[in-house]
């Protein structure tokens, strides 16, 4: 069954949780939506993992809305989220409601999300206003690494712990339908938690979130360069496409590939006649 904002309200309510991916391209969403994972995220993290940008900040509407189509053609039951991509959304909230109306019409995303507490509440209103649901972001949000001084856990002291309390309150009344907590502690992640109604999505925040979130090259182990404390390797993909790649390059250099099975015939006479 295709999954809606009403799956992640019932979520909530009923105390199960959700299982959210990155995905970029069709081929990759097609295999998370066949393993029943309740969304897929087109992350601002294809700057990184496909682009090999060193940060998220060069990424454009045109590369989001590219990838998004194609995760949304590979997706029958997951919920396509979008990422808006930095300075898509910040400097009005026209920009972030022509945005965000992009990624619905042209990316066909069932959703967006943008970073940011009660800084951005206001482009989360009218989004919504819009008729297009927003999944907020805060904590380690990867689009402030240059206000942060570099990816650093947030929410540590508690001036900050409190402030990001009050910006998951502000995102909620502002009608965000979920919020991802991104590299901050367990035990604040727990609180923000207990005190929502609308569920949180954690990466590096802890077991006590409603949902877990990971971008697929890391849990895949295909990104072995990345290995920041929140990720676990689910299987050693990288290692098994290496593999494949060596064995390629042995079997055409051997000539073993390709073999017969893999090769087109014609009437060997044809090819006598041939002048
Ligand atoms: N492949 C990939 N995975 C991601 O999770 C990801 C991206 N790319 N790109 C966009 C952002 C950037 N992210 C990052 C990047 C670095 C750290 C990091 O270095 N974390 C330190 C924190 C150290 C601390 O403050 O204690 C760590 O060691 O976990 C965390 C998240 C998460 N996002
Ligand atoms: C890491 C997740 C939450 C994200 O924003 C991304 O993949 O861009
Ligand atoms: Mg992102």
């Amino acid at each position: 069954m295709k999954n809606t904002v009403l799956t992640f309200q019932q979520a909530k309510k009923e105390g199960t949780r959700l299982s959210m991916l990155t995905a970029y391209d069709y081929s990759t969403a097609k295999l998370v939506d066949a393993a029943g994972i309740n969304s897929i995220l087109v992350g601002d993290s294809l700057g990184n993992t496909i682009l090999g940008y060193e940060d998220t900040l060069s990424v454009t509407m045109e590369d989001m809305i590219h990838h998004t189509a194609a995760v949304a053609r590979g997706a029958k039951n997951a919920l396509v989220i979008g990422d808006m991509p930095f300075m898509s959304y910040q400097a009005s909230v026209y920009d972030a409601v022509v945005n965000a109306g992009r990624l619905m019409k042209e990316g066909r995303a069932n959703a967006v999300k943008l970073e940011g507490g009660a800084s951005v509440c206001e482009q989360i209103k009218a989004i919504v206003g819009a008729s297009i649901p927003v999944c907020a972001h805060i904590g380690l949000t990867p689009q402030s690494i240059n206000a942060f001084g570099g990816f650093k856990v947030q929410g540590k002291g508690e001036k900050q712990a409190q402030q990001l309390l009050d910006d998951a309150r502000r995102v909620q009344e502002a009608g965000a339908f979920a919020v991802v907590l991104e590299g901050i502690p367990a035990l604040l992640a727990q609180k923000i938690t207990d005190t929502l109604d609308i569920p949180t999505i954690g990466i590096g925040a802890g077991a006590g979130c409603d949902g877990q979130v990971l971008v697929y090259q890391d849990m895949l182990g295909m990104f072995t360069d990345f290995k920041p404390k929140f990720v676990k390797h689910f299987a050693n993909v990288g290692e098994i496409m290496t593999e494949a790649f060596k064995t390629f390059d042995q079997e055409v250099k051997e000539g073993v590939f390709p073999a017969q099975e893999h090769t087109y015939k014609i009437d060997e006479d044809i090819i006598g006649r041939l002048y």
